[in-house]
């Protein structure tokens, strides 16, 4: 098992938006995060980066409690998270951007990663160009290229498709893909697209009012769950 939560519960200030997560994710897994806007997905993930005010219960990341580490160990323990819009900085090169992503690496080194040049053929022959003149698409990819740098053991992704133009998506799918499936990455993915997510995904975790109200092997999660709990 790499990753699992138990009863945990996150605050912003005094209010509580998750209510009592349990779940456990095994290694090469890939699970979606589902639910309607607004039910806390972002802040799952936010909870396990310790972006949150505050947490409650047990957080384990590689036989290690994490759940009162600062954000910059548990990206140590290699967690790399790619937050919903990206937040790259356009003014810098690609270069720069994913470099800024090394600072968090355990072993020091500061280099744009063999991995992310050779996922990323654009990203690795435009390394002087300036982040901001990027398709949202290419952007998508720096931020991935960004979150390998630390030689993360999961990725947590928050709506990595959202803003992408429709002849897009797919492609940031096959990027998914292929490092879930080819280099065995794990994937913790927000995602609204539920195509996507299903196409993508071992499991999932359908949150609805800051609870986990199912869960299961992809192949469970049935037209009712997602009409009950995703349709506005
Ligand atoms: N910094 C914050 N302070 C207080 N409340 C917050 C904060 N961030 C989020 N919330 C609240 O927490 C709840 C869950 O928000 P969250 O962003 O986790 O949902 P989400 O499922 O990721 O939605 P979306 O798909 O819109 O990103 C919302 O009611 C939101 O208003």
């Amino acid at each position: 098992m790499l990753m699992q939560m138990s009863s945990m519960s996150a605050f912003y200030g005094k209010t509580q938006i998750l209510r009592d997560f349990s779940f456990a994710l095994d290694e090469g897994q890939c699970v979606c995060v589902l639910g309607r806007n607004g039910v806390g997905k972002t802040t799952l993930m936010r909870s396990i980066m310790g972006l949150t005010d505050r947490t409650t219960g047990q957080i384990e990341f590689a036989g290690r409690q994490i759940g009162e580490l600062p954000t910059h160990e548990r990206s140590r323990c290699g967690i790399g998270y790619i937050p919903q819009g990206r937040q790259i900085f356009g003014k810098l090169s690609v270069r720069e951007n994913i470099l800024l992503g090394s600072f968090a690496r355990a072993d020091g080194q500061v280099e744009v990663p063999e991995m992310c040049t050779s996922l990323f053929p654009y990203l690795a022959e435009n390394l002087e160009r300036r982040a901001g003149l990027l398709s949202g698409g290419q952007q998508q990819q720096l931020a991935i290229a960004r979150a390998l740098a630390v030689k993360p053991k999961v990725l947590l992704l928050d709506e990595p498709t959202d803003g992408i133009q429709p002849n897009i998506v797919a492609e940031i799918g096959e990027t998914l893909r292929m490092l879930n499936k080819e280099l065995g990455m794990t994937l913790i993915l927000a995602e609204q697209h539920i195509k996507v997510a299903r196409k993508l995904s071992d499991r999932f975790l359908m949150i609805d009012n800051g609870r986990v109200v199912a869960e299961g092997d992809i192949d469970e999660l049935t037209d009712e769950l997602v009409d009950e709990h995703m349709t506005v």
